[in-house]
């Protein structure tokens, strides 16, 4: 059994913030924010929790491809913002689209998320025991961003998109996957620690807000991103030539021009949206995904190759190549 992509979809919060509106919020200005890094506006949610945000990029995914929630087999939602511990987004999704009582489950990866849980849903459907996954990657970043700390507050915004897989005996959309992570560095990047408190301590250890060691992700990015690109299309027998689009994560406008550059590859291959959304973590590949089939910049079943790469906090990296 091999498995496809049948559509795309997503969702952003209506609330649009500027650079402009930033700079009245802190000591910031939209030529900075813009030179180091192409973003202009975020949404922000302004009461919609991921599960929320998830549920309707579901909805415009069933919408989409003319599936009905009962006919869902499975949901994997790919988030660093959950609306909690218990219950999983996924299984609120699951309500709220109005889906069976099917499997549903929640994926960590920050931004590589979406990778992860794509992986996982590829292998779900080649098992031969689903006719229908949803992939889902949602963030509500700005409840865990410290808006005082503008080496952050400026980066990130919220949103949810995704992507409907289903079974297919024909030719596989999947031709490679390169995924990885490396836990000794993942202090580069961290969010919602719960320290250990209970009744053998006093102090309440917590440190819930988003905290990153920009130059040494940004170092991590450059070195681990274009490797996984290259291992993950030569593996596969083919060239970086023949690769037509590449979805990155949309972390920072600078980071896909130095891969580029790196691999020597054109930099108008990497489709972007980070002026319009700053870094949505694992939203920002589907979020992408679903413009550039909804503007027909890619078609389903077009044939052509797409490579969809992710990285950031973990820390954890990971390419697949996709045929459409
Ligand atoms: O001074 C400057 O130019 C600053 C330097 C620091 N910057 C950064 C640094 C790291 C990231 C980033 C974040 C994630 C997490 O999703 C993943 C991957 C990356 Cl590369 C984004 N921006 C902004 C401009």
């Amino acid at each position: 059994m091999k498995a496809k992509i049948m559509g795309a979809g997503s969702y952003v919060p209506h609330k649009v913030v500027s650079n402009a509106m930033l700079e009245k919020m802190m000591d910031t200005n939209d030529e900075w924010i813009r030179t180091r890094t192409g973003i202009e506006t975020r949404h922000i949610s302004e009461g919609e929790n991921t599960s929320v945000l998830c549920g309707k990029a579901a909805m415009d995914i069933l919408e989409k491809t003319g599936i009905s929630a009962k006919e869902i087999d499975f949901i994997i939602v790919a988030t660093m913002t959950p609306d909690g511990l218990s219950p999983s987004t996924a299984c609120l999704v699951q309500d709220y689209i109005g889906a069976k009582p099917i499997m549903a489950f929640d994926v960590n990866a920050a931004c590589s998320g979406f990778i992860y849980a794509l992986s996982i849903g590829e292998k779900l459907i080649q098992s031969g025991t689903f006719q229908y996954g949803l992939i889902l990657g949602g963030e509500v970043m700005s409840k865990i961003i410290d808006w005082q700390d503008r080496s952050t507050a400026v980066l990130f915004g919220d949103g949810a998109g995704g992507i409907l897989l289903s079974a297919t005996e024909t030719e596989n959309s999947f031709l490679g996957e390169d995924i990885h992570s490396d836990g000794s560095r993942g202090e580069s990047l961290t969010a919602g620690s719960h320290l250990v408190t209970n009744f053998h301590t006093k102090e309440n250890l917590e440190n819930r807000f988003l905290q990153m060691d920009g130059r040494s992700i940004f170092d991590f990015a450059i070195r681990s991103v274009p490797e996984s690109i290259r291992t993950v299309v030569e593996s596969s027998n083919y060239t970086l030539g023949e690769v037509d689009c590449i979805v990155a994560h949309q972390a920072n406008y600078r980071i896909l021009q130095a891969i580029a550059k790196k691999l020597k590859i054109p930099v108008e291959l990497f489709a972007t949206n980070i002026a319009k959304y700053g870094n949505t973590s694992a939203a920002s590949i589907p979020i992408l995904l679903d413009e550039l089939l909804t503007n027909g910049d890619l078609v389903l079943g077009s044939k052509k190759k797409i490579v969809l790469t992710g990285f950031g906090g973990g820390l954890t990296w990971g390419s697949m190549l996709i045929q459409l």
